[in-house]
């Protein structure tokens, strides 16, 4: 279970009413067949085909300092798109998203070079995001530590790109967790380490919590859901279908998946 709610009345993130679209360019025509592709090219200049996946409807919500706020949904549902909306990545269509500072996004697929050591990458990372040379010297082995990466080796010192995908997810949110941020959203991050990891990763969303910050967490694990956070969106079809306690959604969001 979730602590008990610890937020305050400052408002990190305002969404008002956000619309996204996405449009691909293109998909219209496109079997594949070389009959196609033919008439493709004789056609060029008539205008592509561009289709539009609205993505998110109409969402509106507001996250306070201190709050956990879990993100859940069928695949495709939007979870991604609007953490991408939050963190400034994509323009809205129409409505507005209003936040206090800079939130941070941490993805699956945070970049970090694979042609680099996890050990520059620490470094790389850490001033990526705004760290002092003497805070990364300072955190560096608890960031090491944290991500678990040289429990079986010394891996850390080789290039990233060796690593399993689960290991690169670990260092990723090991680097991010280690800054304090007023709004950090993680995607799905949780999912890929282990059992234990999990257990270190879900401790560090709650300290972010308690040092006054709004974490949002997207995840398909409604056990971390559980363990992590004090409120719950819920998209489906890209609206946003409940909005609530956790126990309350994940109770309703359960009888819909028939989980
Ligand atoms: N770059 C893109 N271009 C076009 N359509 C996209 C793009 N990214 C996502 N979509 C579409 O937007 C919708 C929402 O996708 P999104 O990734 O936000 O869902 P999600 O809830 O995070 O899904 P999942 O749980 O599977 O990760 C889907 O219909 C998806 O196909």
């Amino acid at each position: 279970m979730a602590e008990q709610e610890r937020r305050d009345d400052r408002p990190t993130v305002i969404a008002d009413d956000v619309h996204i679209v996405y449009r691909v360019s293109g998909a219209k025509s496109g079997k594949g067949s070389a009959t196609a592709a033919l008439s493709r090219i004789v056609k060029r200049g008539e205008a592509r085909g561009v289709r539009k996946v609205h993505a998110v409807r109409g969402v509106s919500f507001v996250a306070y300092r201190g709050e956990a706020i879990g993100l859940i949904g069928s695949n495709g549902s939007g979870k991604s798109t609007l953490l991408r909306a939050i963190a400034g990545l994509l323009p809205p269509e129409s409505g507005r998203v209003y936040t206090d500072g800079q939130p941070s996004l941490l993805g699956v697929n945070a970049a970090l070079m694979g042609d680099l050591t996890g050990e520059r990458n620490v470094i790389l990372g850490g001033l990526a995001m705004g760290m002092s040379r003497e805070e990364i010297k300072e955190r560096y082995q608890s960031i090491v530590d944290f991500s678990g990466i040289n429990e079986k080796g010394d891996f850390i010192s080789l290039p990233m790109r060796t690593y399993s995908s689960g290991m690169g997810a670990r260092l990723r949110f090991a680097i991010a967790a280690a800054k304090d941020h007023d709004v950090l959203m993680i995607d799905e991050a949780l999912a890929t380490g282990d059992r234990k990891f999990q257990r270190r990763s879900e401790e560090r969303i709650r300290e972010l919590r308690q040092e006054a910050g709004t974490v949002f967490l997207v995840s398909h694990s409604n056990g971390s859901i559980r363990d992590t956070c004090t409120r719950v969106l819920w998209l489906e079809r890209g609206e946003l279908r409940m909005d609530g306690p956790t126990d309350e959604v994940l109770k309703e969001y359960e009888k819909f998946t028939g989980k």
